[in-house]
């Protein structure tokens, strides 16, 4: 049949994996991705289990892996606009990781089909997903020192030296990221996760990304299901629908080092007028870069805040100036206590 109907290899793939869950290759759920993104929510909801699984320490069984008969919930660990995260356990292995719930409708393929098979320090593993009914769960290693947004409200704000030590790690996730075509889409605290030490900065939530091929690119300013990320950390270029790249990541992650240093979003300070119109046709948010800052600080953002993507510095340069001002910081041993410095 697959032959006679010249029919993918891709599509045979998934006819096999459809109504089950099973443990497989990243290619089949790269496959099943894609074929969910095609369905639509149907009234089999109630009965559909269907998925893959990447690693041995989740197992399937009898095709089937559903919430409370083969694993269970420990406790809620995050939540926002991108739905519920979960610390989860394995009942047969014992095995905890992470799950994100998403309402199957708000399921975009390119949430798995763009961090499938990456293998950066700075991207967190994916582990399978599986479907249960209306609902989509996307399986993940645990970062245990939860998000840099968490660390940031609990301290009010971050010392320059810490700021810099967490935008290096994060460039250079977006340095692997847009060397392999992805655009995240969606960079801020939120979406970095710490390790336990919280030495280490992990990006996550791929729920925004984009895979940047270019006569894709060239077409489409935004793709029908392109979902905009956080509007406070929005370049300039998306809020005029221009052509958008890789740099939005780059502005993006200078708005998460204002946010770091000041401890609020950038253009929240001040309510005059609808934000899209200033982030389209004001100065980039100079005046937020807190005084105390270091004068090759502020070359940092003075070069990932250009509003022009084409003078934007992009992810390896910016990182290269990110070094040179940890050197000029007095950066002592990570984690000891700073003095707090001045604020605008
Ligand atoms: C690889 N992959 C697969 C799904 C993904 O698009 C996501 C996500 C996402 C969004 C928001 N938050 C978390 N989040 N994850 C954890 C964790 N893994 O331990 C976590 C822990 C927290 F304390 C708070 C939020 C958290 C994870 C993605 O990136």
């Amino acid at each position: 049949r697959a032959i006679s109907e010249n029919r993918s290899v891709e599509e045979c793939m998934v006819d096999a994996l459809k109504g089950s869950v099973s443990n497989e290759e990243p290619r089949s759920l790269i496959a099943i991705a894609k074929m969910w993104k095609k369905s639509i929510p149907d009234s089999e909801d109630s009965v559909q289990n269907e998925g893959i699984l990447l690693t041995e320490e989740l197992k399937a069984v009898d095709y089937e892996y559903q919430e409370r008969i083969h694993w269970t919930k420990l406790q809620l660990v995050g939540s926002g606009s991108y739905g519920e995260v979960f610390k989860m356990q394995d009942k047969k292995t014992q095995f905890q990781c992470a799950a994100k719930k998403l309402p199957f409708g708000c399921f975009r393929s390119e949430e798995l089909t763009t961090c499938i098979g990456l293998t950066s320090p700075r991207v967190v593993p994916v582990y399978g997903a599986v479907r249960e009914g209306p609902w989509i769960m996307i399986f993940m290693k645990l970062i245990e020192g939860g998000s840099l947004g968490q660390l940031i409200k609990e301290s009010g704000f971050l010392p320059e030296n810490k700021a810099l030590y967490y935008l290096d790690q994060v460039l250079e996730g977006l340095e692997y990221l847009h060397a392999h075509d992805i655009l995240h889409g969606d960079v801020k605290a939120d979406n970095v996760l710490l390790s336990k030490d919280r030495s280490q900065a992990f990006l996550c939530d791929f729920g925004h990304a984009v895979h940047l091929i270019p006569e894709d690119l060239r077409n489409s300013r935004m793709s029908d299901d392109y979902l905009p990320g956080t509007q406070t950390h929005m370049a300039p270029e998306i809020m005029m629908g221009m052509h958008w790249s890789s740099k939005i990541d780059i502005w993006s992650s200078c708005c998460m080092t204002l946010h770091m240093l000041n401890g609020c979003h950038p253009w929240t300070r001040d309510s005059s007028g609808p934000l899209w119109f200033k982030i389209a046709h004001e100065a980039a948010p100079w005046k937020e870069v807190p005084v105390s800052c270091n004068p090759f600080t502020v070359d940092v953002l003075r070069a990932g805040l250009q509003k022009e993507p084409s003078r934007r510095a992009s992810a390896s340069e910016l990182r290269g100036k990110v070094e040179l001002a940890q050197q000029k910081v007095s950066l002592r041993r990570f984690g000891q206590e700073e003095k707090t410095s001045s604020h605008s």
